[in-house]
């Protein structure tokens, strides 16, 4: 996989050499073997920003029944909190339709709130580089930047500026990087994909870009190559307590169709460098998430590893196919139901159904 985050820092940062040392591991990759186990460990995204911007607040509206302490504070979380996500994906629904699947499993990731940074961390100023040590567990971060107004929530440096926190968060990880420890086990936070998230007023979510801030961080982004999501993590915290059948009206009374949710879910998932195959039938229909480039057996390896070590052939029609058709049988009459054998490589959107021998 791609890891390319250096690339995501530096160009506002102007700090040269780190370029060299992205190159130098750009081989490194935790997805080169083809170890099943090791995926399940690496799917995990952390929420990272200075205090008191809303991380706390998103995670607990991204994670279905999370509990992390929001508070007008700053360094109100110390400890990380871990929470699963489910991935949301219509084509489940379509698939678990078509196949009269008696339940639907989605693919997940996990989402980790980690302590504010502030400048100076690395040296370990205020909760100090302990928390850097739980950036490095993470496989892609986002980035929460605070674009709301509110004199009621203290800001750490005294004034919204986008700008000014995004650099002092990216130099903390860069200085952090230039420890002897994390060259040494190669697993440099610079080189973590990233996202944005621009954290708005409820009053800017159906027009981010009238922000003069969002503005600010989209330009940023765009410089950096890194993906910019707009959400309020404020909104999305009280829908996520509403009843469903009044979610829609809240949203409406604010300008806006859907949760901004679904949209970062999905982006971060992408950012993970994650591809999704199915499996479908009547038992069930359920997303398996493996890393772009992996073969039929590696993928088959993700649901069991017997499968894998037994692996003889795939049979797999693409999603489009399989919906054209209406069911695995009738994609094998009109013959797009191929068979494929260990050095396929699996495609987005695969239904797959695996021939194997243990
Ligand atoms: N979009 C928003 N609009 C208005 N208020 C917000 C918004 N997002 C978060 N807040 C408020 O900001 C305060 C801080 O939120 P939260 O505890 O989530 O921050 P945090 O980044 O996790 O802080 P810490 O680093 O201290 O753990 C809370 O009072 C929360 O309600
Ligand atoms: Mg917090």
């Amino acid at each position: 996989m791609a890891r390319m985050a250096c690339h995501h820092l530096l160009p506002a940062l102007s700090v040269p050499s780190s370029r060299h040392y992205a190159g130098a591991f750009h081989f490194q990759s935790r997805f080169s073997s083809s170890s099943a186990s090791k995926i399940s460990m690496s799917l995990k995204a952390g929420i990272v920003g200075l205090p008191n911007v809303g991380k706390s607040t998103l995670f607990n509206a991204v994670v279905e029944n999370g509990k992390a302490q929001a508070a007008n504070f700053p360094f109100c979380t110390i400890e990380p909190n871990v929470g699963i996500v489910a991935v949301p994906d219509q084509r489940l629904t379509v698939l678990s339709h078509l196949s009269k699947s008696q339940r639907s499993v989605p693919a997940s990731i996990e989402f980790v709130d980690i302590a504010g940074l502030v400048k100076g961390a690395s040296q370990g100023e205020g909760l100090g580089n302990k928390f850097l040590s739980h950036i490095r567990e993470v496989d892609s971060i986002l980035q929460v930047v605070r674009c709301f107004e509110d004199n009621d929530i203290v800001h750490v440096n005294g004034k919204i500026d986008p700008r000014s926190d995004i650099e002092v968060i990216n130099l903390e990880l860069i200085f952090s990087d230039l420890e002897q420890e994390a060259l040494k086990h190669l697993c440099l936070l610079t080189m973590k994909p990233l996202i944005y998230v621009a954290n708005v007023a409820e009053s800017d979510l159906a027009e981010p870009r009238n922000n003069p801030h969002v503005r600010e961080v989209m330009t940023l982004a765009s410089d950096l190559q890194s993906e910019l999501v707009a959400i309020s993590a404020q909104v999305e915290s009280e829908l996520s307590e509403l009843p469903p059948e009044e979610r829609s009206e809240f949203l409406g009374s604010l300008g806006v169709s859907e949760s901004g949710l679904g949209n970062l879910i999905r982006a971060t998932y992408r950012l993970l460098g994650l591809r999704t195959y199915f499996t479908s039938g009547e038992k069930e229909t359920k997303a398996w998430t493996i890393q772009a480039g992996m073969t039929a057996p590696q993928a088959a390896g993700v649901i069991h590893s017997d499968f894998e070590r037994g692996f003889i052939r795939a049979e797999t029609v693409s999603y489009d196919d399989f919906v054209a058709a209406g069911s695995l049988a009738a994609a094998r009459e009109r013959g797009v139901l191929r068979s494929e054998g260990k050095d396929y490589i699996v495609q987005e959107g695969d239904v797959m159904l695996f021939r194997f021998n243990v």
